[in-house]
């Protein structure tokens, strides 16, 4: 510490901003328009930049640049940041009150530099709105992504440099700090300096950290989800099937699996249009959801057809559910442009000994063939034969 004056842990700052914000800017075109905050991040790092070599110009340019214009460069990069991470988490910019505060702070460093020329007191409120700024990022960021690990690695940046910023306040308020420039090589200064020069690799990265966990959850949800409907596809919901009957085989607990089918789908396609048809599936998909509780699970088996999860559900309360949907459906559609319509389901009973995934699917798919067979808009029960004992292995199909 005693060998890095203010001047080069600037020019670091600078030069790693640099760095940090050519990386931002071409990253962002990589990632889709779906993760927000990236176009934010890269201009505050670039406000950053120009801040640290605004700073840096210290009496070789007039003091409205590297005073009044840096100073807000530093809050308004930091603010970016800011506005960056509540894009990221899908809330409102709040760009009014920034841009208010923003003005009120360059206001308050013109007048300590021009009427009443003063360096702590400069120091003092521009290390108040960052301090705040990093708190309200730290909070922001752990409300939407803390569970992660580049949520927890970016909460931690943010309350390290919210930390340093608030202890700066400290010594200022209590005159231990008798700096009276930026450049000034007092401990805290130097700590202070070093700390924003680290902190703008640290929230870069955990800015890349962040946006790469949005990207892959979003990859994953596009990978295991029917597009149309939002419901689990075909493959993810036979693993979600072959998982849950492993669990119901060790602990016991009943387990249904519901196949629905629209009735009459081809008549609803021929006689409205297939956009129609389309807008019945999502319809179904929606209206059921109203009706499943929450560990229930649906999924998009292919067409106009469906399968849902009752984990533990006995066979009672598998078949109100079953019978609810039924009605429910059947009942008038929210949508007035949608044609009535109804669906016929098959239901069956993962029984002790019912241990492989395609037996219990074929139970299911029989019932609802006799659903079909006995006038549609209705339930039919399967019960399917043992196959194996316990003990044995669940399957997938
Ligand atoms: N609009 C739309 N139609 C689909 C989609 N997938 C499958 N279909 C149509 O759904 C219809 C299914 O018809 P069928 O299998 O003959 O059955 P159905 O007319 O529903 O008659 P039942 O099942 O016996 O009540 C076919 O016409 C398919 O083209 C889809 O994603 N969108």
């Amino acid at each position: 510490m005693a060998e890095l004056d203010p001047r080069s842990l600037i020019f670091v700052a600078g030069l790693l901003g640099l760095l940090c914000s050519a990386i931002l800017f071409m990253l962002r075109r990589s990632f889709p328009p779906s993760i927000g905050g990236l176009n934010e991040w890269s201009w505050g790092l670039s406000g950053m930049v120009v801040a640290s070599g605004l700073f840096g110009m210290t009496g070789a340019i007039p003091d409205l640049f590297c005073v009044v214009l840096a100073n807000a460069m530093l809050v308004g990069g930091i603010m970016c940041f800011y506005a960056g991470f509540r894009h990221f988490a899908g809330l409102p910019s709040r760009s009014r009150l920034l841009k208010t505060v923003l003005l009120l702070v360059t206001a308050y460093v013109a007048w300590f530099t021009y009427v009443s020329p003063h360096y702590p007191s400069r120091a003092l409120l521009v290390t108040f709105a960052n301090t705040i700024l990093f708190l309200a990022c730290t909070v922001l960021v752990y409300r939407t992504t803390g569970a992660s690990l580049a949520g927890r690695f970016t909460c931690m940046v943010f309350t390290g440099i919210g930390m340093v910023s608030a202890f700066r306040i400290g010594v200022l308020l209590l005159h231990f700090d008798a700096t009276t420039s930026v450049f000034g090589a007092t401990p805290m200064q130097k700590i202070y300096l070093a700390a924003l020069a680290f902190s703008v690799l640290a929230i870069t990265l955990g800015a890349i950290m962040l946006a790469n966990e949005r990207l892959r959850a979003e990859l994953e949800f596009i990978a295991s989800h029917d597009q149309l409907t939002k419901a689990y596809s075909r493959g993810a919901f036979i693993d979600i099937l072959a998982r849950e009957l492993g669990r119901s085989l060790r602990s016991g607990r009943p387990l249904a699996l519901l196949m629905c089918d629209l009735d009459s789908f081809k008549s609803i396609n021929d006689r409205f249009g297939h956009a129609i048809g389309d807008r019945v599936i999502i319809d179904f998909a929606q209206r059921v959801q109203e009706v499943l509780r929450n560990i229930d699970c649906l999924g998009r088996y292919g067409g106009e057809e469906f399968v849902i999860l009752l984990p533990d559900a006995s066979p009672k309360d598998a078949e109100s559910i079953a019978r609810r949907i039924c009605g429910h459906i059947a009942a008038t559609a929210p949508d007035a442009a949608l044609p009535h319509y109804t669906v016929s389901i098959g239901l069956a009973i993962a029984q002790e000994g019912t241990m492989q995934v395609d037996t219990l699917l074929s139970a299911a798919d029989g019932a609802l063939y006799r659903a079909k067979a006995n006038g549609r808009n209705r339930v039919e029960l399967a019960f399917p034969p043992p196959q194996q004992r316990r003990g044995e292995r669940w399957a997938a199909a």
